[in-house]
């Protein structure tokens, strides 16, 4: 019997984009050096790159170290508001030659929090102009229906601040957009160790994104393998389908009678 092996491949789409690894890593915080172990650990096919690093440090000196094959997301880091975001999108697409871009809105420097109303406002102007917009957003129901409006091809809601490792202080509000929004939720920021990665993922994001929590590991290649494993056993647990929890008493594992499946 013939087989279909890219649906057993379980693929999931950005635009025009297919990938198969549901880890997106965070390259802002390595060594340079650093960056290609913990790619090639992760298993990640998207990485970030903040375009105010690759100013800093040499562009060509970043994307030295991505392995080929592997797509680079722009961010918008450093940008206060719409315009800036998408002065900084247009840039990064002539620098990278990709239309994936990370809108990345911050007024705040204490907590890091997004501005999402400045976040819909470059949405609809980026996706207009053909980027595959990924917006970094506050998980709140009616911003996510507005950036899916203005053409986001994603939503992704923060865990917790950037850097905090603290992981997922939003749950409740995370599980709101992944039952009601019909784009993946990529989970970004806060995932601060293995597990809450595969939380996330056992909730049905469809993909996680993390920096800090290998960057501050003690092994970052180790750690970055973690998250790999992680991601991809919350995956196997969410299309497995969690077995109900039972509200009062316990139910006998070895019945001897009435199993639940034959
Ligand atoms: C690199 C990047 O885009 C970060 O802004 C991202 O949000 C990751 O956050 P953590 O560092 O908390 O994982």
């Amino acid at each position: 019997m013939e087989t279909n092996t890219e649906i057993k491949k379980d693929t999931w789409k950005l635009g025009d984009h297919t990938f198969t690894s549901r880890f997106i890593l965070g390259s802002g915080k390595y060594s340079l050096e650093l960056i290609q172990a913990a790619v090639e650990h992760a298993g990640a096919q998207i990485v970030t790159m903040a375009l105010r690093r690759a100013n800093e440090g040499g562009l060509a000196n970043i994307l030295d170290y991505i392995p080929e094959g592997v797509s680079i997301l722009p961010n918008t880091s450093g940008a206060r508001n719409a315009q800036e975001a998408v002065r900084i999108a247009r840039l990064a697409r002539e620098v990278c030659g990709s239309d994936l871009i990370k809108i990345e809105i911050m007024r705040d420097s204490k907590y890091l929090l997004p501005d999402n109303y400045e976040t819909v406002k470059a949405t609809e102007i980026l996706a207009k102009e053909g980027f595959t917009v990924m917006p970094y957003m506050y998980p709140d129901l009616n911003m996510a229906r507005d950036m899916a409006d203005a053409g986001a091809a994603c939503i992704m809601p923060l865990g917790a601040p950037i850097g905090s490792n603290k992981g997922l202080c939003t749950k409740e509000f995370i599980q709101i957009l992944i039952d009601e929004i019909d784009l993946p939720i990529i989970v970004d920021a806060g995932i601060g160790k293995p597990s809450q990665a595969c939380e996330a993922m056992e909730m049905g994001a469809a993909a996680v994104m993390a920096n800090t929590a290998i960057a501050t590991s003690g092994d970052i290649a180790a750690m970055a393998g973690a998250m790999k494993l992680a991601v991809e056993a919350g995956r196997a647990a969410y299309l497995a389908g969690m077995g109900s929890v039972r509200a009062k008493g316990g139910s006998a594992s070895s019945p001897l009678t009435g199993y639940l499946r034959d």
